[in-house]
């Protein structure tokens, strides 16, 4: 396939700002987001990242080993170069969450992450809140774009989780949100990622996006000031006063 030659793992993905990075930003210099997929494991999240670049499910898959992939996509007439980097399933210890490094240095590495849970595994989706806090917290002072997407929405007959709960928490967190199954439609997962790139392309151009053009084109409409809506109101009461003594 096409997209193993774009590939390389976390461990050979060069440190963010050297010279190998920016290589990969690509010859015509296309501005690059950078996608985290994180979650449990078996939630799906090689499967969703290989149904979004190839268009095909596959159903099986080694045991992750955090590939990157690459590929370009089209966001308000622009051409992206973005990259994904799947990752390992993320372990729940007493203590709570345990991300290792390789898991650490990924997500500090991204513009915007993809949080997966699975609709047949009510422990992947106990995980989201503190998978969303950790990812917050390793990007002090900024608000990460973040999707959360409840996956395998095929297997309703054992399913765990109302996806509707995923809709309520993802609101409560300020992230967008997609039901999907990945083994049966693509247009939802392309959705899934098409938002987020959008909400990274407009945060690295905040003044270039098309909305904020547009209203600073349009000359804001005068508001009335005291004096004038006095002298109006006058004007109008005097002519009432006219009409009526006329009759
Ligand atoms: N029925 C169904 N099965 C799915 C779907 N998505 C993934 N699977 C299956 O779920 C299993 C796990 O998928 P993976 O993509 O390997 O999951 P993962 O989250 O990458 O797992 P780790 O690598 O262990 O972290 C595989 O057998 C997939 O075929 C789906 O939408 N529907």
């Amino acid at each position: 396939m096409r997209l193993i030659q774009n590939m390389c793992t976390i461990a050979e993905y060069p440190a963010p700002g050297s010279a190998a990075a920016d290589y990969c930003l690509g010859a015509a210099g296309r501005r690059l987001v950078k996608i985290a997929v994180v979650g449990a494991s078996g939630v799906g999240k090689t499967a969703l990242v290989v149904r979004f670049l190839t268009k095909r499910f596959i159903g099986d898959y080694e045991r992750n080993a955090g590939n990157l992939y690459t590929r370009q996509v089209q966001i308000e007439g622009e051409t992206l170069a973005i990259q994904v980097q799947d990752t390992p399933g993320v372990q729940v210890h007493e203590n709570g969450l345990s991300c290792n490094e390789q898991l650490n240095r990924c997500i500090r590495w991204a513009d915007a992450v993809v949080i997966v849970f699975s609709i047949t595994d009510h422990k992947s989706y106990e995980l989201i809140g503190q998978l969303h806090q950790h990812v917050q917290q390793l990007h002090p002072g900024t608000r990460l774009p973040v999707v959360v997407v409840a996956n395998k929405a095929d297997l309703l007959h054992i399913k765990q989780v109302d996806p509707q709960l995923g809709l309520q928490l993802a609101g409560m967190l300020g992230c967008s949100f997609y039901e999907v199954s990945v083994s049966e439609n693509y247009n939802d997962v392309y959705n899934a990622f098409h938002i987020l790139c959008k909400e990274v392309s407009h945060k690295q151009q905040p003044n270039s996006t098309p909305e904020k053009r547009r209203t600073s084109l349009i000359p804001r409409p005068k508001s009335p000031n005291m004096q004038d809506l006095k002298r109006r109101f006058k004007q109008a009461l005097s002519a009432k006063v006219r009409t009526v003594t006329s009759v």
